[in-house]
């Protein structure tokens, strides 16, 4: 399969749901149960969906991230190499030979205050109190979608009983990605490997008009997800496939890398906390749909598939019955 892309119907292959109407997100209201079928079915078909989320996150947000993330990867190598943690894909990758375009930090709990301030001091210790907020504002605001997007899911499945639970066992890991652009004769260069996401849901977004995104669709082919200003990508990780006896899927994704400017992007990443087991709940098994995961601890999943990558059936082979 080569590098190409078909960006024809770029807008079409995945749905575009808006979330900017007050009135349907009132839990309950006819919009509102619309909309979490609407999730769902997106989730259930692509594993990924676009949310316009515009009026949620200010322009200046935005912005003020963007500037922030830039200033975070202009610094020297060795203070990023600050940013390390024993789990893997927690830390600061640097270049490497797989991925030779592509470096990004792991920015643990950036949603409380803490752990932003505990990162914004570790990169610069004589403080940068604005890139500290603008971190801790950016996560909270995606948080908030990614919650929301599982609320909708819990709901159109009827197992809102055990949203509660399902939060709590997750923490929330925000990745700042940059790619550069590929050495001028090369046309197109892989920026990221094709992969699924791990964890429960990733909400990302393009932090400016340089495309690079693209998506596997169920005939093959790879499409490309323009960056707009104000949306959002979800993509289903393999946590909440599992979880979902395998209704939901996760879709593969990758970077291609084109033309002379960087890219940059970052996601919040909502995730098992560390010990927690992913167990298919009752309600998700009938006739239709037999069970196919055994319930597994996530850590111990994540490190079988850093250990034993091989297929693209990591899941099914680790926790298939
Ligand atoms: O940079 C992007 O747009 C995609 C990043 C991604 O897929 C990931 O970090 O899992
Ligand atoms: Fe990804």
């Amino acid at each position: 399969m080569g590098l190409k892309c078909n960006d024809e119907s770029n807008h079409h292959r995945i749905p575009i749901l808006d979330f900017t109407s007050i009135e349907d997100l009132k839990e309950g209201s006819d919009g509102w149960n619309q909309l979490c079928d609407q999730v769902r079915e997106a989730c259930e078909k692509a594993g990924c969906f676009q949310v316009v989320y515009t009026g949620q996150v200010p322009d200046v947000l935005r912005q003020d991230m963007a500037i922030a993330i830039k200033e975070l990867f202009d610094l020297p190598e060795e203070t990023k190499e600050k940013n390390n943690s024993p789990k893997p894909y927690y830390g600061y990758l640097s270049k490497s030979e797989v991925v030779p375009l592509y470096e990004s930090f792991g920015i643990e709990d950036p949603t409380s205050l803490a752990g932003a301030q505990a990162f914004t001091d570790l990169m610069w210790p004589g403080g940068h109190p604005s890139f500290c907020q603008t971190i801790n504002s950016m996560s909270n605001k995606m948080k908030e979608l990614e919650l929301l997007v599982r609320k909708m899911l819990f709901t159109s499945y009827g197992v809102m009983k055990y949203y509660d639970e399902n939060v709590g066992g997750t923490e929330h890991i925000l990745r700042a990605m940059k790619y550069e652009a590929p050495s001028s004769n090369d046309g197109e260069a892989i920026g990221l490997t094709p992969h699924t996401d791990k964890g429960v849901l990733t909400i990302l977004h393009q932090a400016d008009e340089v495309q690079g995104l693209q998506v596997l669709s169920d005939e093959g082919d790879w499409f490309g997800i323009s960056p707009m200003k104000g949306i959002f990508t979800i993509f289903v990780g393999e946590a909440l496939k599992a979880w979902s006896n395998g209704r939901l899927v996760a879709a593969r994704h990758r970077v291609i890398m084109s033309g002379k400017k960087k890219r940059y992007s970052y996601a919040l990443f909502a995730t098992p906390k560390e010990g927690t087991v992913v167990e298919v709940p009752l309600e998700m098994v009938d006739k239709e749909h037999p069970l196919m995961f055994r319930p597994f601890n996530f850590m111990d999943f994540l490190y079988y598939f850093y250990a034993n990558y091989t297929s693209d059936n990591t899941l099914e082979t680790y926790a298939g019955v």
